[in-house]
């Protein structure tokens, strides 16, 4: 046994209290000291704008007033409908969402994606209840190899542990090493991220005719999770469904 695991295998051997007393629990969104680890403290969580009904059905934007007439599609799925079945989100990519997005795959704070994928689950529960599998919004195999984890995966990880769900990060795969969205106007995005993903042959039978649900951090045009629907379709796929943990844009009218 190394000397780090024999360091971690004694601190889960220590009563949490005294494991608190060495590493005193912070706010995942802001560093400040809370009373739990993996929890918010009460600014972020009075800073993070969840996602509540009601909302489009498709693309899970959030609309200002309820109008009491029953689920309505937003102007934008009308006008655009995406690949995907249903897309949920936690929160607007906002504040406290951006910082806790940032921290998670910018910042190496991977222990994140404990507190941010259970908060997905709960959002996502009514997808997940229908779901076969949990698949993450693969990276390119150079990215993956520069930021060494793939943010999506670890919050799918936890979301298909916590939900009993089989997990598959391999089955679908990004052959195109596309350049980050970031900066890229809405065509570009689309343009960008164009035929970049295919099922890999070998590992086609883990999605063939089952319901899937495809995670990411964020989504802001849709533009990666249609890509990535689409060939998880193209694969066999019976249907797909995306959770994410933010949603970048407004109400949705
Ligand atoms: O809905 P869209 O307009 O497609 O934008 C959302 C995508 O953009 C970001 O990834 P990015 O391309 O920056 O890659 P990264 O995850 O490797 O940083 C984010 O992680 C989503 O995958």
């Amino acid at each position: 046994m190394t000397a780090l695991k024999a360091v971690a295998s004694a601190l889960r051997g220590l009563p949490r209290g005294v494991v608190s007393l060495i590493y005193p629990p912070t706010c995942a969104g802001c560093g400040a000291a809370t009373a739990d680890p993996g929890a918010l403290c009460p600014a972020c969580w009075t800073g993070l704008r969840l996602i509540e009904e009601p909302l489009c059905p498709r693309f899970g934007t959030p609309f200002a007033v309820d109008l009491g007439v029953g689920p309505l599609l937003s102007p934008r799925a009308i006008a655009e409908p995406p690949v995907f079945g249903r897309a949920r989100a936690v929160a607007l990519y906002d504040d406290v969402a951006r910082r806790l997005v940032h921290r998670l795959k910018y910042e190496d704070r991977l222990d994140l994606s404990g507190v941010m994928g259970r908060m997905m689950s709960a959002s996502g529960r009514a997808l997940i209840a229908e779901a076969d599998c949990v698949v993450p919004v693969p990276l390119h195999r150079w990215r993956l190899w520069r930021r060494r984890f793939n943010q999506a995966a670890l919050l799918g990880r936890v979301i298909a542990r916590g939900a009993g769900l089989p997990f598959e990060p391999s089955a679908l795969v990004r052959v195109r090493a596309t350049r980050s969205q970031v900066g890229l106007s809405r065509p570009a995005r689309a343009e960008n991220l164009s035929g970049a993903f295919r099922v890999d042959a070998a590992q086609a039978h883990r999605i063939r005719g089952r319901k899937i649900l495809l995670i990411d951090d964020v989504m802001t045009t849709g533009a990666t999770c249609n890509a990535a629907s689409r060939a998880l379709l193209r694969g066999g796929a019976a249907s797909v469904d995306v959770l994410t943990f933010a949603l970048v844009g407004d109400t949705a009218g």
